[in-house]
């Protein structure tokens, strides 16, 4: 890659500097974001757009500070996030896809890591045609979204993954077929926002159509409610019934462990030629550039939203922590519990309690309710984890505003008039 081609910086104006340095990117990812975007333009519906991204588009603009307003108003146009590196984004929309990065008063506004677009978000551009690129004004709140942790001690995390309607949740009916793990995942997409659909995977590992339909039966009872589709994506056997399950304009994220079949079934979803297009380099060493995104357009017309991040276990959902997709994914406990006579109850060993009764009847899965005080667990200490940050973070405004304070006293008593 020519040295001359890669600006290190890129300036939207004296004020908005943006700080973008291509060269410290891997290689990979270094041509992949300098690829040349799609010229052809996108229908907005085909990348997931409907009434109410309309009604959110416009409410969006109307309380768009009039600065702001004055300065994009009539420039501006939703896109839709296909791949994201650091704060280099590209965008695809009605004019094509363009290379975007926030404005200075969008990323001013961004305080929270969470608050930066990522792959899946709709957001306000206004394209900068001599220049090939685009400004992010703004990004329209997000009907769903996954999180996950960053390593180390850090309970930040970083958002994979925006507006995804339908959770697949993948799991092979071998010897990995785990109906604890599907619980997990429920309460993590409920958590996020979107649907949950379980997807089991090698079904033409299964010969016997009874076992096939225990698999099932077990799937359901672990996420009551949940629509279960066994396929084969080696034999396309129920593919069918999945693809009709994911409509024009839905968009489906994939969270599953590893060698469950995500890969095999992502590929079964795109068919080969729509995931990567390949150009030979112009030196003539005959290299192949990948042009990748991570929003998949699907031959049918979904959408899938395939980012590395979603593939890492220990995915967590933001501002779910309050238990909700818990409760939503364990519907059938929750009820029990409510229906304990005692207030208190820990539904561990207290004798009469109903969840304990059911579990003796055979009503309900010890194993199961084993994994739901485990999550339960879990819950409780990241909420006490977001507690103690948010309590760090606010004793750390307070010391910074009696500096000020104080720095303000000193400056008053130096200028006191004599
Ligand atoms: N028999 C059979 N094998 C399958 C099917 N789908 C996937 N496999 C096999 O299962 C193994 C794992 O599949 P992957 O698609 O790589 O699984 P994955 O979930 O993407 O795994 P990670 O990439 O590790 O997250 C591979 O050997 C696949 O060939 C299927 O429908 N039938
Ligand atoms: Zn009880």
């Amino acid at each position: 890659m020519n040295h001359n081609d890669q600006p290190q910086v890129y300036h939207l104006d004296k004020q908005d500097k943006v700080e973008v340095d291509i060269n410290v990117m891997p290689q990979a990812e270094q041509e992949n974001i300098l690829a040349p975007p799609a010229a052809q333009g996108f229908s907005l519906e085909s990348l997931g757009w409907d009434e109410r991204w309309s009604e959110a588009w416009t409410t969006w603009k109307d309380a768009l500070p009039e600065a702001v307003a004055r300065r994009f108003g009539n420039s501006l146009v939703p896109g839709r996030v296909a791949f994201a590196h650091k704060h280099l984004y590209r965008v695809m929309g009605e004019g094509g896809e363009s290379l975007a990065e926030p404005s200075g008063q969008a990323r001013a506004a961004m305080l929270e890591p969470s608050d930066w677009p990522c792959v899946g978000d709709w957001v306000a551009i206004a394209p900068r045609p001599d220049e090939g690129r685009a400004t992010i004004v703004g990004v329209l709140p997000r009907r769903s979204l996954f999180a996950r942790k960053v390593a180390g001690d850090r309970r930040d995390a970083q958002v994979v993954a925006a507006n995804a309607d339908v959770a697949l949740l993948v799991t092979s009916m071998t010897q990995d077929f785990e109906p604890r793990r599907l619980e997990r995942y429920a309460a993590l997409a409920y958590d996020s926002g979107a649907t949950p659909v379980i997807v089991l995977t090698k079904a033409d590992q299964v010969a016997d159509p009874a076992e096939l339909a225990t698999f099932t039966a077990e799937a359901m009872s672990a996420v009551p409610g949940c629509e279960v589709y066994p396929v084969s994506a080696h034999t396309g056997e129920g593919m069918s019934a999945l693809q009709a399950l994911l409509a024009p304009g839905i968009t489906c994220v994939l969270v599953g462990s590893s060698g469950v079949g995500k890969s095999t079934l992502a590929n079964a979803l795109t068919g080969t030629a729509s995931m990567e297009t390949q150009a030979t380099r112009e030196d003539g060493k005959g290299r192949h550039t990948t042009t990748h995104r991570e929003l998949i357009l699907l031959p049918n017309g979904a959408l899938l939203l395939d980012t590395p991040g979603m593939r890492e276990v220990g995915v967590v959902t933001l501002g779910g922590n309050d238990g909700h997709g818990l409760s939503h994914a364990f519907e059938d406990i929750e009820r029990l519990a409510a229906s304990c006579r005692f207030q208190d109850c820990t539904h561990q060993h207290e004798p009469g309690c109903a969840i304990l009764q059911a579990i003796i009847d055979g009503e309900l899965d010890a194993s199961r309710h084993r994994s739901y005080l485990k999550l339960q667990r879990e819950y409780a200490y990241m909420k006490r984890s977001e507690d103690e940050k948010a309590r760090q973070q606010h004793q750390q405004a307070n010391k910074q505003r009696t500096k000020a304070y104080n720095a303000m006293l000193r400056d008053r008593r130096r200028h006191k008039p004599k």
